[in-house]
């Protein structure tokens, strides 16, 4: 079959590609348990000490032999001598004797000899002597050294994203620190000489800067930690001050705007002559024109993203999040896509990934997606109403209500 992309565009899995090829995973190290949260793990935890570490009560009430009680009940109550007193963290009380009852607190170890624990409702509550009114099982209300988590047990295994119940686990077992990789420090970097600050006055001819805090915010959502930089002017000398300034402090940089056909594309201009530097069209819509390179001598991967809000919004989703990712050591790369079943039919250009904003909702039926205003790569408004993109395949040209088509839901941890 022929190859269907259109003559000098890429298809978007080459680009994809490149960009694994080139990222790698940021070096690992022990992090303290709080500063792991939503990072992958890097290593394989197996259990240090068994959990619980040694048997212990349920429930506040006696610590008996059950032989001793099983007879107990409301018509015929067992009495026994109290001999002492365990709380938690006061092991004070080794063993018990036959014949005898031990006052024990919820998490206190059981002394040795001990066969069940009888809770302060089934007792008097008695401090010389406690009269039974009812008998435990055998073992009830003793929880066992082992019970949970066994000594040896792997626990974790490497490429866990740890979430609080992971963090609850591994405090359990006595870590205090883990090896994870650390968030990336994403650079953004809007360029136009007719954007503004929010909060600014605006003339005629200027706009507000939204791409930095959009993509910032969306660097942030996929764990990085990002530096909204300033708004850079359509000048060769601004822009390259300003990278260099920022290579010091960023795992990855991303810019957006200047790299179409313009008379005044900074950024295609300023970077073509690195040598490391790919420019060019990808086989998508939105997001045509793109660049993809390392500068400096870190080699620092530069994303340099159209200046169309949903274009570099779309652009951050299929190449810069899958980059952040592979840097966390985070499985799957990219955002996976689910099926849904959609309501309004859609046309779609031949041969190029086109990636339609929509809003999925799920119910008893199953889960629906309608697309959500026009194509205009512009329309920052629908953008935002949007909470998914339709994936179209470059071969498909048309789709009719009712079609199943595959949906990246951008809201969703992955
Ligand atoms: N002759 C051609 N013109 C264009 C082509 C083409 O192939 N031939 N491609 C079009 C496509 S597709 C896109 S996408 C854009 C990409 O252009 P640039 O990356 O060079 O971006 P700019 O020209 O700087 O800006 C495009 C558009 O976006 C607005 N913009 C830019 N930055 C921001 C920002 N930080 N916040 C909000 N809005 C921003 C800017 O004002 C422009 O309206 O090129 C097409 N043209
Ligand atoms: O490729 Mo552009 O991103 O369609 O507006």
């Amino acid at each position: 079959m022929a190859d269907p992309t259109p003559a000098g565009l890429i298809p978007v899995a080459d680009l994809v590609e490149r960009i694994l090829d080139t990222v790698s995973p940021l070096p690992a190290f022990p992090q303290p348990l709080m500063d792991t949260l939503g990072l992958a793990l890097a290593e394989d935890v197996v259990a240090p000490i068994s959990l619980p570490s040694f048997d212990n009560s349920g429930m506040d009430g006696y610590a008996v032999v059950h032989s001793d009680v099983e007879g107990a009940s409301e018509d015929a109550p067992v009495s026994l001598p109290v001999v002492g007193e365990i709380g938690a963290g006061r092991a004070t009380i080794l063993a018990l004797s036959p014949g005898t009852a031990v006052k024990i607190m919820t998490g206190a170890p059981v002394p040795k000899g001990a066969t069940a624990v009888v809770p302060y409702e089934w007792t008097d509550r008695g401090v010389a002597r406690v009269e039974i009114s009812r008998a435990p099982r055998e073992g009830q209300h003793v929880r066992p050294a082992g019970d949970d988590v066994r000594e040896g047990d792997m626990l974790l295994e490497e490429g866990t994203p740890l979430g609080p119940r992971h963090l609850g686990l591994l405090a359990a077992v006595g870590r205090a620190t883990v090896r994870s990789r650390p968030r990336p420090r994403v650079v953004i970097i809007s360029t136009g000489s007719e954007l503004r600050e929010p909060g600014s006055t605006l003339a005629r001819d200027a706009i507000y800067d939204a791409n930095s805090f959009l993509l910032a915010a969306a660097a942030r959502a996929a764990g990085a930690i990002a530096y909204r930089v300033g708004i850079v002017p359509d000048d060769p000398t601004a822009f390259t001050e300003a990278l260099t300034d920022q290579l010091v402090r960023a795992d990855l940089i991303v810019t957006t705007g200047g790299v179409s056909e313009g008379d005044f594309d900074v950024v295609k201009e300023t970077l073509s002559s690195h040598g490391s530097m790919w420019f060019g069209g990808v086989a998508m819509q939105p997001g045509k024109p793109q660049g993809f390179g390392t500068i400096g001598v870190d080699e620092t991967p530069v994303f340099t993203l159209p200046g169309n809000p949903v274009s570099a919004y779309v652009s951050f989703d299929t190449f810069v999040l899958p980059a952040i990712r592979r840097m966390m050591g985070m499985l799957p790369y990219e955002r996976p896509t689910s099926r849904a079943r959609l309501t309004h039919g859609i046309s779609s250009p031949e041969g190029k990934l086109q990636l339609v904003r929509a809003v999925h909702e799920s119910d008893r039926g199953g889960t629906f997606v309608s697309p959500v205003g026009g194509h205009g790569s512009h329309l920052i408004g629908d953008l935002a109403a949007a909470n998914a993109l339709i994936v179209v395949p470059p071969e498909t040209t048309a789709l009719q209500a009712g079609d199943m088509v595959a949906i990246r839901k951008l809201d969703e941890e992955f």
